[in-house]
């Protein structure tokens, strides 16, 4: 089992730290490490010694050079285990104050697997995080007492009563383990049938995420639940599992990562337009137009996805990353969010798929939702996600790799070296935002040893520390701190802050030896460094994508996304004396502008409109097409001229002929505007002797198409 493990110390910092606005947003946010959970029932694996032992160079030498022969193939699927656990790649932090730290058993991964939302640990001055997940299981099984009460509602009562903006705080849901439901609501379900007593699954599935997270006693996110149950009902996944238990571990996910109830009751709406007869109107009615336009975000994602993952579009760089660009640009970051959460599930499942089929989810995963997740910063979820891809792309590396460091990440390291370093720092008066821990993940591990070439001995950062402090000076003190705890490796010293990269990234690295064997890699740097290390023009997510060239477009447009996902899923939690006023934690800016003081700015001020990208499908096949803005139908078909090998096996010279439809819609008007993420169908016009044959195939689908959405026929993904 893999595992990828954050460990954060979180600490006070002195009083003045957040004055300025945009600081203020920023500590506020509590980029921090949080709680969460991705698969629970894995049990932990002992750790056992360190590194030393594995370092063997040629092993590793042996998996690089059969690196060269990644075919991928099907074939290697028949080696593939195809039991549940298997799938479910665990990626896990830890979080404590130093107030708690004395109480061991926040350490303790059977109490509690929290998620890092964001890589970047800045902490906050006011309460310390002290969350801890209750998402335990995937598999539905939980722990704990099943009682009957009304707490959860006064909780929402509460909720409602101080405003959206504060909402779940994950430890709450150990205060009450009382079950909310249909009978004890106060909404009415629109049909007039219940859900609940006829249907007793769903009523332990909801008892069951209820005690999982609190957020399942809300209202809304009741409600929704039985809106899911009734619209899905029937129907199967391809495991053999009622759909609903999708839905909801979708939803799950994203209350893990401490999403609100908009986003959580979207998410567990997230298939019902694709998959029954729910329309937007009717989730409008009922939930809103906030859900109901988040719903259909997710479902115009998911259209886009399949016609990706069908056409192989993403498997050519350019395509997947204008793929990337165009779903956070044509839907609100928060669809992006759940149909990520959708993915991360599936994924999670891929084992009942044929196995061609798994190649193409893992593929068309990798290539566009694990670099998604990266963009928007939710470090866990890009981990399973690439650990997961990995596993089924790769199946023999990812055998060897975990062979080779199941009992190499050394949790127990990473927590002890926290504690050691804490007290030191104490002792030399030294104060800080945030000590956090990770070990790299598995796929990273392997990515860095073919990208750079290197034996398993030669990465010194698969246990390394972050400490946030103050400033410049207490970063040359807290070194020294370091190297008087351990000893330095030599020629690993490297001072980004005195010489910042090219980017302006800033920090001071050392590598340490731990008990003499494992190496330790430390980043000390303060909280403006590390704002410009996540948000900033050295943001992480460009660093590990690489060499590639951005438009300041997608640059801010990514960032803005990132703010409205940290918007929506950390401020959650904070406890509202915590937040001077809402607006202090609003993005500081609208995209695509950033204002001047915004810390996420690359451009201040940049007005120039973006690119817009389209879907093009022709002769079936689809390309993802740059257009400078404003650009019109009009200036599309002229790409397509005459002469195109594209359209020679129709022979038909003039693209007047060409009969466009714009988002599954003939249209007439080619001086409309074209918009991100719009998809255009050019069909040349069908000879008349075809004709017949194009109806039977149309009734062949309107065929298939029924059946689909009947109910209790076997559906597999909804995406
Ligand atoms: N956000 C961000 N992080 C960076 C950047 N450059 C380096 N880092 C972080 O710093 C770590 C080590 O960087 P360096 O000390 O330059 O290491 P190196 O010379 O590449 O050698 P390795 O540690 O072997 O990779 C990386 O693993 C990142 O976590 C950057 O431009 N942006
Ligand atoms: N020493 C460290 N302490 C704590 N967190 C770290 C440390 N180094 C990296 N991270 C964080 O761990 C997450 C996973 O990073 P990952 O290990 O994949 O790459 P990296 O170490 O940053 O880069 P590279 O693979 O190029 O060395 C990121 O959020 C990164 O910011």
């Amino acid at each position: 089992m893999v595992v990828a493990t954050t460990i954060a110390l979180y600490a006070s910092p002195p009083s003045g730290v957040c004055s300025t606005p945009h600081q203020i947003t920023a500590c506020d946010l509590d980029l921090s490490f949080r709680s969460s959970s991705a698969s629970p029932s894995t049990p932990q694996k002992p750790i056992v010694g360190g590194l030393s032992s594995l370092f063997s160079g040629a092993s590793v030498k042996s998996l690089a050079s059969s690196c060269s022969s990644f075919s991928a193939g099907v074939e290697e699927f028949s080696s593939l285990r195809h039991d549940r656990s298997e799938d479910l790649s665990l990626s896990s932090s830890f979080c404590y104050s130093p107030a708690k730290f004395a109480n061991s058993s926040y350490l303790r991964r059977d109490h509690q697997s929290p998620i890092s939302v964001l890589h970047g640990p800045v902490s906050c001055s006011c309460s310390p995080p002290m969350r801890a997940s209750r998402d335990r299981s995937l598999d539905g099984s939980f722990h704990g007492s099943f009682r009957v009460g009304a707490s959860g509602l006064f909780n929402g009562f509460v909720r409602k009563a101080i405003g959206s903006c504060v909402d779940y705080d994950l430890g709450s849901s150990s205060s009450s383990s009382d079950p909310i439901l249909v009978d004890e609501l106060t909404f009415s379900m629109e049909d007039g049938f219940g859900a609940d007593t006829r249907q007793p699954y769903a009523r332990d599935l909801l008892g069951r995420a209820q005690l999982r997270h609190s957020i399942f006693k809300d209202e809304s996110v009741i409600k929704a639940f039985y809106e899911a149950e009734k619209a899905h009902r029937g129907q199967m996944r391809a495991s053999g599992d009622p759909y609903l238990q999708h839905c909801v571990e979708t939803a799950l996910l994203l209350a893990s990562i401490g999403a609100n109830s908009t986003v959580v009751v979207a998410g567990l709406l997230h298939d019902t337009m694709d998959d029954s007869f729910m329309s937007y109107d009717y989730i409008l009615r009922n939930f809103g137009a906030g859900v109901a336009d988040l719903v259909e975000g997710v479902s115009k994602l998911s259209q886009l996805s399949k016609l990706a993952r069908e056409n192989n579009t993403a498997c050519k760089t350019v395509e997947a990353d204008r793929l990337h660009t165009m779903f956070l640009a044509m839907a609100d970051a928060r669809a992006v969010l759940i149909k990520l959460a959708d993915r991360l599930h599936n994924m999670m499942t891929l084992y009942a798929l044929s196995p061609v089929k798994q190649q193409r989810f893992a593929k068309e995963t990798l290539e566009i939702f694990a670099p998604l997740a990266n963009r928007l910063g939710i470090s866990t979820w890009k981990v399973q996600l690439e650990n997961l891809c990995f596993k089924h792309l790769y199946p023999q590396q990812h055998n060897e790799m975990s062979t080779m460091f199941e009992d190499s990440f050394d949790e127990a390291m990473i927590t002890s070296a926290i504690e050691k370093l804490e007290e030191a720092l104490k002792k030399e008066g030294i104060s800080y935002h945030v000590l956090c821990g990770r070990h790299k993940s598995l796929y990273s591990i392997y990515c860095k040893m073919l990208k750079k070439k290197l034996t398993v001995d030669e990465i010194h950062d698969i246990h390394g520390l972050r400490l946030i402090v103050n400033n410049e000076g207490d970063c040359y003190k807290a070194l020294g701190v370091v190297h008087s705890l351990w000893s330095q490796v030599p020629g690993k010293l490297k001072d980004y802050i005195t010489h910042p990269k090219f980017n302006g990234y800033q920090s001071l690295h050392t590598v340490v030896m731990d008990n003499g064997t494992v190496p330790l890699e430390v980043q000390i740097r303060t909280q403006e460094m590390h704002l410009q290390a996540e948000f900033g023009f050295a943001a992480h997510w460009r660093y590990k994508e690489g060499d590639c060239k951005y438009s300041s477009f997608v640059l801010q447009m990514v960032e803005w996304a990132r703010w409205v996902v940290t918007w929506h899923c950390e401020t959650m939690s904070k406890d509202r004396s915590s937040i001077r006023s809402s607006d202090s934690i609003k993005p500081p800016c609208k995209f695509p502008s950033h204002s001047e003081d915004c810390p996420a700015s690359y451009k201040p001020n940049s007005s120039q409109d973006g690119p817009v990208y389209v879907i093009v499908i022709e002769n079936e096949k689809m390309s993802v097409q740059e257009f400078p803005a404003n650009s019109t139908l009009s200036d599309l078909l002229s790409r397509a001229g005459p002469g195109s090998s594209r359209w020679s096996m129709y022979g038909i010279p003039a693209k007047e002929e060409l009969r466009p439809r714009l988002n599954q819609r003939p249209v007439s008007d080619l001086k409309g505007k074209l918009k991100m993420g719009d998809v255009v169908e050019l069909t040349p016009p069908i000879p008349d002797e075809s004709l017949p044959e194009y109806r039977e195939e149309i009734q062949r689908m309107y065929d298939r198409g029924l059946a689909f959405s009947r109910p209790g026929t076997m559906v597999g993904w909804g995406s």
